[in-house]
Order: structure tokens, then sequence, then C-alpha cells
């Protein structure tokens, strides 16, 4: 199969670097510079340094010549580039397959991909999301890993996740598109609310505390938007929590931990040098949720510490003195 992923950065790499190993893999780029930086060094010194780039893995500059003939466009930009990378592939008349690999919900819009890629192609593109606990530097050295590629055409889900299937990438198939999208994007804000509560050593018993009410918000708002409560206890919920909340390569758990050695987010941003997610869907997380009455205190409490200035210490105390009830 030949596949075109789009979008160059940790993901977008990694993936391209564990699928050349199967398949034909076209990596595209925007960036004129890095497009000549990865093809003279065969390897992406930017994003994912240290890792080399199989020999079959081909570089693109050019968006139409990434899609030409490709059997499938895996999209890996952050949410907030994906409305765009969607609407230049339907400009350029591509028809392939899509699916994607961003977790987040679009900043203004509240709006999830599949959101997104109905309003852009329609509801008849065949597409889906690919999602579950995955750091790409793990991915890309070939350690084990397992994601699910959740479509609503349940054939669709079920062939493609047997293509892009292997040993140590192993995919399973799921017909919950909001359920995987929505467990993918608000485990980013429970992971910055992890790192706070590490950050000011707060201790494992807290974390635990954290991850296990993290998933139950998650779950909340995830069926209140028609997912299937079962997909929160899988890969793509409990599994992506538990990584992010505990894996110190997580992005958005180092967005909390700097907060909590008293970082300014824009400092934190700036050094990170990636995209930490869970910092731009917070609000849209709190917002959805309180335009559907579900309670998010967790999602609350990160959002005061991100955009209102609340002291970390000062917000996990507001969680730790909320008043007991039943769980
Ligand atoms: N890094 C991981 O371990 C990991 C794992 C699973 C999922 N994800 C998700 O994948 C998505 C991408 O993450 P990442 O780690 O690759 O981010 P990153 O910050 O490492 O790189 C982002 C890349 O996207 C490119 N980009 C941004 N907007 C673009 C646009 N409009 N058109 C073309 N290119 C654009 C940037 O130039 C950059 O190369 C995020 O939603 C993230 O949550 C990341
Ligand atoms: O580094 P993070 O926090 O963006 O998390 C990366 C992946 O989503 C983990 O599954």
């Amino acid at each position: 199969m030949k596949i075109a992923v789009l979008g160059a950065g940790a993901w977008g790499t990694a993936l391209a670097i564990s699928l050349a190993a199967r398949h034909e893999v076209h990596l595209w780029t925007r960036n004129p510079a890095q497009f000549t930086e990865m093809s003279e060094e065969r390897t992406n010194r930017r994003y994912l340094p240290g890792l080399p780039f199989p020999d079959a893995q081909q570089i693109e500059l050019k968006l139409e010549q990434a899609l030409d003939q490709a059997d499938l466009a895996l999209v890996v930009v952050p949410t907030a580039g994906f409305r765009q990378v969607v609407r230049q592939m339907a400009e350029l008349g591509a028809k392939m397959p899509l699916v994607w690999a961003c977790k987040g919900f679009e900043a203004g819009t509240a709006k999830l991909p599949h959101q997104v890629v109905a309003e852009e192609l329609g509801d008849k593109a065949q597409c889906g999301a690919l999602s579950g606990p995955s750091f790409a530097l793990e991915v890309a050295r070939g350690l084990p890993t397992a994601l699910t590629l959740a479509s609503r055409d349940e054939s669709f889900a079920h062939v493609m996740a047997l293509e892009l299937h292997s040993p140590r990438l192993r995919v399973y198939s799921s017909p919950d598109v909001v359920g995987v999208e929505v467990g993918g994007a608000v485990k980013n804000v429970m992971a910055i609310a992890a790192g706070i509560s590490d950050g000011m050593g707060y201790g494992y018993n807290a974390r635990a505390a954290l991850i296990t009410r993290g998933l139950a918000e998650i779950g909340r708002l995830g069926v209140a938007m028609g997912g299937r409560p079962e997909t929160f206890m899988g890969l793509t919920g409990a599994g992506d929590l538990i990584l992010t909340c505990t894996g110190d390569l997580s992005r958005n758990r180092t967005v909390g931990l700097r907060l909590a050695q008293g970082q300014t987010l824009d400092t934190i941003l700036a050094e990170l040098g990636h995209i930490a997610e869970g910092v731009h869907s917070a609000r849209e997380v709190l917002r959805l949720a309180e335009s559907m009455n579900v309670e998010m205190p967790i999602t609350q409490a990160v959002c005061q510490v991100l955009f209102e200035g609340m002291p970390p210490g000062k917000a996990v105390e507001a969680l730790l003195n909320r008043e007991p009830k039943a769980e």
C-alpha cells in the first residue's frame, strides 16, 4: 500500500518509520528547510533526532506528490492544523481514504477531527481515527505498541487496522469514533493535572486518584457526546490516560510538571518545541462540559491554572477540598 503521511513532527515521523517496514511511505513536510535537511540527513533532527529513516521511506515537499496514487492519507499534524490539511486535500481533489492521528478538540469550535472532516469532505468520506497509548520515540525505536483505528464504517476500520498492523505496532479496530477521539483529547488535559500534582510533590496516591477521577470525567463527557462506555476502559481511554499521566516522555505531563515549578506557560511552550494538545483543548473541553451539564472539576482546575493565573498548589487544594460524595 502507498501511504502518504502528512505532517513530519514527532508522531508523523515515527509512524512513517514504523510503517515503512511494510508499506511504501511518503512523509510530507510543508517546510522547505526541513525537507532539505531530512532528505540529506535521512533523519528528523528537529522533531525525532537520532532515529534513521528506512531506505524505502520517501520525503516530499509537494502535497500533490505525496498524495499521488496514495491508497491512504494519514494526517498527523496538530489538531490546530488539521482542517487546513484536509481542505488542501479537498482542493487537490484527493479521494483516497483518510485516517488522522491528532488528539484534540479544534480551538474555537470545540469540534472533534471527525466533525472537521464531515464539514470539509462531507459525511461520505471513507475515514477514521488512529489513537492509543503511543510515545513517538518508542514507536520509532520499534518498541511494542498497541493502537486503535476507529471508523463508523466498521469494515473500513477492520480492513485498515489489518493493513497497518504489525507485531510491533498492533492495531485494533473500533466503530466508536467519538469515544476514541474524546479519550485521546481529554487525557491530555488530565496529564497536565497529573504533572502539576507530581511537580507539587503530592505523591503516587494523589496521582492514582487523579487518574481514576480523570477517567470518570472523560467517560462522563464521552458518553454525553455519544461515545460507548466500554471504549473509555480500552487502549484509547484508560490506556492512553495512564501512559500520558505517568510517562515522562509526555509533553502534556511536562507542561504540568513545569507549571508546578513556577514556570510560565509561555516559557514552557517556547522551550517544549512540540505541541502540547491539552493546553489547546482544555478550554474547549470545559465549554462543552458546561453546555452539556457534565461535571469536570479536574478540567476546570487545569483551565484555572493555565488561563486564570491560579497557582498550581491552590488548584490542587481546591480539588482536595471538594465536598465528599459517593464515588
Ligand atoms: N508525539 C507523540 O508521541 C504523539 C503520539 C500520538 C499522537 N500524537 C498526536 O499527533 C499530533 C501531532 O503531534 P506531533 O507529536 O507530531 O507534534 P509535533 O509538535 O512534534 O510536530 C507537529 C508537526 O506538524 C506540522 N504542522 C503543523 N501544522 C501544520 C499544517 N497546517 N500543515 C502541515 N504541517 C503542519 C509542524 O510543522 C510539525 O512538523 C498531535 O495531535 C498529538 O497529540 C502525538
Ligand atoms: O506527549 P503527549 O503528552 O502529547 O502524549 C503523546 C501521546 O498522545 C501518548 O499516547
